[in-house]
């Protein structure tokens, strides 16, 4: 393995490396490191918590200690949690050079952001919807001079879906120069890979990770088979575990909707777990405070959907619990990948209910890892069953007493009307398309009755 001397990097960026604890370099900034300082097009596709933030960072630092000037470095990323943190490394890794950044992200003032960046900033981080605002709706700042863009996490940038950044790219591809350089990085790069060659200008520098198992070796992935209904009592059940035997662990559970954890997270302080919450309900501030508090372990306990399966970097996170099992096995990869960074241990551990076994199958093909059972004792379980779903009850009937789905509604129509969707017209959709999920899943279950009796039948002849 290189040094980062022998990969150009000057001296005083190897000491503030060292000062991060960061001496010798990891494989995706060892390879793709040189390609960016030669002036080349990159896509690094490595593995969660590897360091592809510093193989982009270290480089553009390189580069704009060189030849200082604002605006140098434009990164995008899909989340403003992740905005925060890559700006945090280039902040404290450019110090010495008395580098000046600006993070630009929704939920935040959009006056001060526009005074921010008419100071022309060396380096803007911004997730896509605020910056394209800003371009759309003032002239006191231009980006047609930047040297790098930089696409954190690029595979999610470009995917269409309920989070669709598609238009304000357009805007944002528009507004910088045709010659620049491109960087993309992500840890599931490659299943987007020609929309992604497209971003890229010029013939890209392609690195990905050799190995054949997705995830890093050092997590440990189990799975719990559970009944849907039996699911809350094993979260309980496996939190207060975790709790007795190792009170200094971290701990973040994962699951799909932003009801469910707010739900969760009220039943889990009701039970007088340290837990907060993090999804996209949440005014930013809000957002920022938890995050903090748990990465400081004030909170050992987040539970989260997937506004935080990507990119976050919290290293006292030893566990990793999906509560639903991700749909998506690049939602998965992401989602484990929040515990065993940058060498350590960790273990992740996902509830699996008779619904969603061929999610694992796809997930484990994708991976190419089996997951393994984590054993637990199910009498243990059942004795809090009925507690458990009468606390889930209990919290289910004091969120529907406050204002949580009138705001979920309210959102929704907004991000409709800014997509220039009729929301009504939408609700009318929605409605027929929900009225043919239900008439077929009640044919499915008829057919696997009917199924059942026959196997019943036979079994008794027999
Ligand atoms: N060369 C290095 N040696 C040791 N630690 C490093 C090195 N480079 C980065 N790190 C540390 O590794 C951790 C993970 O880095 P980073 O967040 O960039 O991972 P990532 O590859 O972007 O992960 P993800 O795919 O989850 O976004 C960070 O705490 C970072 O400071």
């Amino acid at each position: 393995m290189s040094d980062f001397s022998s990969l150009g990097l000057s001296d005083w960026l190897i000491q503030q490396c060292k000062q991060m604890g960061i001496s010798k370099p990891t494989q995706v900034q060892e390879n793709c490191m040189p390609p960016i300082l030669e002036g080349r097009d990159c896509m690094g596709c490595a593995k969660t918590g590897s360091g592809k933030t510093a193989a982009f960072v270290l480089p553009v630092l390189q580069k704009l200690s060189e030849d200082p000037y604002g605006i140098f470095c434009l990164v995008l990323t899909p989340t403003r949690e992740l905005a925060y943190q890559i700006a945090e490394q280039f902040r404290v890794l450019g110090k010495p050079m008395g580098l000046r950044d600006c993070i630009i992200v929704g939920g935040m003032d959009m006056i001060t952001q526009a005074l921010e960046l008419s100071k022309k900033p060396h380096v803007v981080v911004a997730t896509p919807g605020r910056l394209a605002d800003h371009i759309r709706s003032s002239d006191t700042f231009s980006i047609k001079k930047i040297q790098f863009l930089i696409l954190d996490e690029a595979d999610r940038l470009l995917e269409q879906g309920c989070t669709d950044f598609t238009k304000d790219l357009e805007v944002i591809l528009a507004a910088v120069p045709a010659k620049r350089q491109t960087l993309l990085f992500s840890a599931t790069l490659t299943d987007t890979l020609q929309e992604l060659k497209g971003i890229a200008m010029n013939r890209p520098f392609f690195w990905e990770s050799k190995s054949e198992v997705r995830t890093v070796e050092e997590l440990d992935q189990r799975y719990i088979l559970t009944p849907e209904k039996v699911k809350d009592a094993y979260l309980v059940h496996l939190i207060q575990k975790f709790q007795d035997e190792h009170d200094d662990w971290s701990i973040m559970i994962f699951t799909n909707t932003c009801k469910n954890c707010q739900i969760l997270t009220m039943m889990m302080q009701k039970f007088n777990f340290p837990t907060i919450s993090l999804h996209s309900m949440m005014k930013q501030k809000q957002r920022f405070a938890n995050l903090a508090k748990f990465k400081s372990s004030v909170f050992k306990i987040l539970i989260a959907t997937d506004v935080a399966s990507r990119g976050l970097d919290i290293p006292t996170v030893q566990v990793v619990i999906n509560h639903n099992t991700p749909g998506l096995p690049k939602i998965y990869i992401h989602r484990v990948g929040r515990t065993a960074r940058a060498g350590r241990h960790g273990v992740s551990i996902t509830l699996v209910t008779q619904y969603d076994i061929h999610l694992v199958h796809s997930i484990e093909g994708q991976i190419q890892a089996k997951l393994k059972e984590y054993p637990v004792e199910e009498k243990e379980v059942l004795k809090i069953l009925t507690q458990v779903n009468v606390a889930r009850r209990e919290c289910e009937i004091k969120l529907e007493s406050t204002d949580f789905d009138e705001k979920k509604e309210i959102n929704k129509r907004k991000q409709m009307i800014l997509e220039g969707k009729d929301p009504d017209v939408e609700a009318k959709r929605k409605a027929e398309l929900e009225k043919i999920r239900s008439e077929k899943r009640k044919f499915k279950e008829r057919i696997q009755e009917t199924i059942q009796k026959k196997q019943h039948g036979i079994q008794s002849r027999l």
